[in-house]
């Protein structure tokens, strides 16, 4: 059901938004359950950070999500209904929940802005059991309150259970005290200069010499032909003398890595997971998909010389192109076998980041409406780019060989809505932050001709992003 036109413009005070709410009240059917009201408003300009920093809290599920790049942000926080899952159907059970949440929701103002309708947030764990991680195999929430920037528009949507029960005076005074509360936000972004990120008092590497044996583990068990790719990764442990400051590294992260998906995750327990991703899993508007093939790596040069070296050596590779191809053949074939028509695919390019450069593919097929996005997730999830190939095989050796649990790395997160559009990118790049302590991970694919060392490196380097991040005062 969609209550239209809105009146969400003329919000002006308490009394009328009750008003509103009773008239939607009215026209709730008799003998309703569960029924949620998602109302959409326009705010002034201001910075979705901000206003995460001031209302996310650790005993409630948050989502953030921003690409500076593209000028989108999106933060979220409350849950108005949420839903967990293990196993090998948790795709299809966060899909079963979110077309609950659709098929019971009044959308007011569905139109204004972009994407359109109700937004899940979601994540999912690399593997499909979740037995002593802090976040679940697959979770998703309704947010109670979002806050959405693009293309310099700024939206705020607030989810509200309603029913006939609903007490609508303690339900207006809690939405206009928060969109008070919004409407008075400073635009300018968070900055504490006296509380910095802390110090960490410690940084240990683990067992790193445990991450050179699985290398040339997985080098024999390639040469044995078992594998043809596997991605190893490997977690070094932060301890700080006094918590992480969540936003103030969520702002670091957007200023340092401009080009990638700066995120953190709230699992309502008070850990994140946190980092400045570049890789896109999948993203899906009116109809039309694009995934991204990213595998293939070098360090940026230190001159404009140096730099051009090392991307044209990148791109002339045989072995990086192999470890690429890997994963652009993979994605293509998971693509079709869903009845997916590809579009012609471009040539390999790069993607250059601050720290790092790598091989990139876009690639692009129209989504028919028959596709939910989240069919396409499991089907795509792992890819070779943070597994392998094969698949079981590889993600066989990966529980056998690493020490650590994988948790949320290298596992897709991010939003869907009710049109089919959708954006989830792989958490990678990524920290698992619990008070003052935080997780780093890495990982690099290995393929025949990889050499330990040079792997050490890249993982090195690629762990330095959030390292450099949460390391700073
Ligand atoms: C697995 C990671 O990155 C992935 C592996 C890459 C590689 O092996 O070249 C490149 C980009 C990502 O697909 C990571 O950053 O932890």
């Amino acid at each position: 059901m969609v209550v239209q036109p809105s009146p969400t413009q003329c919000f002006k005070n308490c009394q009328d938004i009750e008003r509103f709410l009773f008239n939607c009240q009215q026209k709730l059917p008799p003998a309703l359950r569960s029924h949620w009201l998602s109302l959409r408003v326009t705010l002034p300009d201001l910075d979705p950070l901000l206003a995460f920093d001031q209302h996310q809290q650790g005993d409630q599920p948050s989502f953030y999500l921003e690409n500076p790049r593209q000028q989108r942000a999106i933060a979220a926080w409350g849950s108005c209904c949420q839903m967990r899952a293990e196993g090998k159907q948790r795709f299809q059970k966060i899909q079963d929940f979110v077309n609950h949440c659709h098929e019971n929701t009044t959308l007011i103002n569905p139109r204004l802005g972009s994407p359109q309708g109700l937004q899940i947030f979601c994540s999912f764990s690399f593997f499909d059991q979740s037995s002593h991680s802090l976040f679940p195999a697959a979770s998703a929430f309704l947010p109670q309150w979002q806050l959405s920037q693009e293309a310099g528009q700024t939206l705020a949507t607030c989810n509200l259970p309603l029913t006939h029960q609903s007490d609508l005076s303690r339900l207006s005074q809690e939405i206009w005290q928060t969109l008070q509360q919004l409407r008075s936000q400073p635009s300018t972004p968070p900055h504490r200069s006296g509380q910095a990120l802390p110090q960490p008092v410690h940084c240990d590497w683990r067992d790193i010499q445990q991450f050179q044996e699985n290398v040339q583990q997985a080098l024999k068990a390639i040469a044995a032909n078992h594998l043809q790719k596997v991605v190893l990764s490997h977690a070094i442990d932060l301890q700080a003398a006094s918590p992480f400051h969540l936003t103030t590294a969520l702002a670091q992260l957007r200023h340092r890595y401009p080009d990638c998906y700066s995120f953190a995750i709230g699992n309502g327990q008070g850990q994140y997971f946190i980092g400045a991703s570049p890789e896109r899993l999948l993203s899906s508007h009116q109809g039309q998909l694009i995934a991204d093939a990213l595998a293939g790596s070098a360090p940026r040069g230190e001159t404009p010389s140096t730099d051009a070296q090392l991307a044209n050596h990148l791109l002339s590779s045989p072995k990086e192109r192999h470890e690429h191809r890997v994963v652009l053949h993979f994605i293509q074939q998971q693509l079709q076998s869903l009845g997916l028509t590809l579009q012609p695919v471009p040539p390999i390019r790069l993607l250059q980041l601050s720290n790092i450069q790598h091989l990139w593919t876009p690639i692009r097929a129209n989504l028919p409406n028959s596709v939910h996005p989240l069919q396409i997730l499991a089907q795509l999830h792992p890819t070779p780019a943070v597994a392998g190939v094969p698949c079981e095989e590889a993600c066989h050796a990966i529980r056998e060989w690493e020490t650590l649990d994988r948790q949320l790395y290298a596992a897709p997160l991010g939003w869907v809505n009710g049109q089919g559009d959708s954006e989830f990118i792989v958490g990678i790049r990524s920290a698992l932050i619990n008070g003052d302590r935080a997780r780093l991970y890495a990982g690099a694919g290995i393929v025949a001709g990889s050499d330990p060392a040079k792997e050490l490196a890249e993982i090195q380097l690629k762990l330095q992003a959030l390292l450099n991040t949460l390391n700073s005062n």
